[in-house]
């Protein structure tokens, strides 16, 4: 039984082809109420793994993203033209295999600036693109490392939390090269309608039981706990392991 105090919904595959269907279906649904009442659908991605699975499963569920806006949960601090870059990542994989998404829709952070304004930018624009200096994301899909870290967020350091009352901080020595990223804090975070965790990989099945299962809250990911919205879990039987035996809040 999980002992989080925040429920979820776990969706286990067997394959990645499921799980990227998996994922397919719940962009598809998620997108598709949001658009019948509002005209923009905006959502924050992840880098890692998230960068094909994401573009796997917009291509097999053949989703519109015509009203899409992508922002980036954390992005390094390098040039966007730089390997390491999360936009970049995605810039290239969609421009290759989505090519109805145009640069446009992603938002993405200035890194030209320096990494403090840099933060301060892209909480500006996100404000500005909400009309609010509580912005609800539609939808944000999250990573997580083996250290229970989710977007820039990581175990030990302070970042994860203080900062109530910002939305974008700067990173400077993230245990993850590169050193120096942006991130969201929990508070923007936990303000959204749907966040999704996408995990696979058996290196990640002791910290999803840690945070999913025993919500022990010195990894960020456990404190990923969204105010009034919904959190799903989509994951692999492989990183699933160590809770499938077990009944949790789904
Ligand atoms: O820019 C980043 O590095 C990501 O945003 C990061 O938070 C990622 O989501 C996790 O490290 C999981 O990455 P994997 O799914 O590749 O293991």
């Amino acid at each position: 039984m999980s002992s989080r105090k925040c429920p979820f919904h776990a969706r286990v595959s067997e394959t990645e082809d499921q799980l990227v269907q998996s994922l397919g279906d719940k962009l598809h649904h998620c997108s598709t109420e949001v658009l019948k009442n509002r005209p923009t659908f905006r959502v924050g991605i992840s880098g890692g793994s998230l960068v094909q699975l994401l573009t796997r499963a917009l291509i097999s569920r053949k989703i519109d993203t015509t009203n899409w806006k992508f922002f980036f949960c954390d992005e390094r601090y390098v040039p966007d033209d730089d390997a390491e870059s999360t936009f970049n990542a995605y810039r290239t994989e969609m421009h290759a295999k989505l090519p109805n998404i145009v640069e446009s829709q992603l938002i993405k952070a200035d890194t030209a600036l320096s990494l403090d304004a840099c933060a301060c930018d892209y909480e500006a624009r996100i404000i500005d693109e909400f009309g609010s200096s509580c912005p609800i994301f539609d939808l944000l899909l999250l990573g997580m490392g083996p250290d229970g870290h989710t977007c820039s967020l990581f175990p030990g350091r302070p970042e994860f939390q203080i900062h109530a009352e910002q939305l974008v901080i700067p990173i400077r020595d993230s245990p993850k090269p590169p050193p120096e990223r942006i991130t969201f804090t929990l508070t923007l975070i936990n303000n959204a309608n749907d966040v999704v965790f996408v995990v696979t990989g058996a290196s990640k099945a002791d910290v999803v039981k840690s945070v999913f299962i025993d919500g022990d809250r010195s990894f960020p990911a456990a404190c990923v706990e969204p105010t009034h919205g919904k959190l799903t879990l989509i994951i692999d039987r492989a990183a699933g392991a160590k809770i499938l035996s077990q009944k949790c809040g789904c």
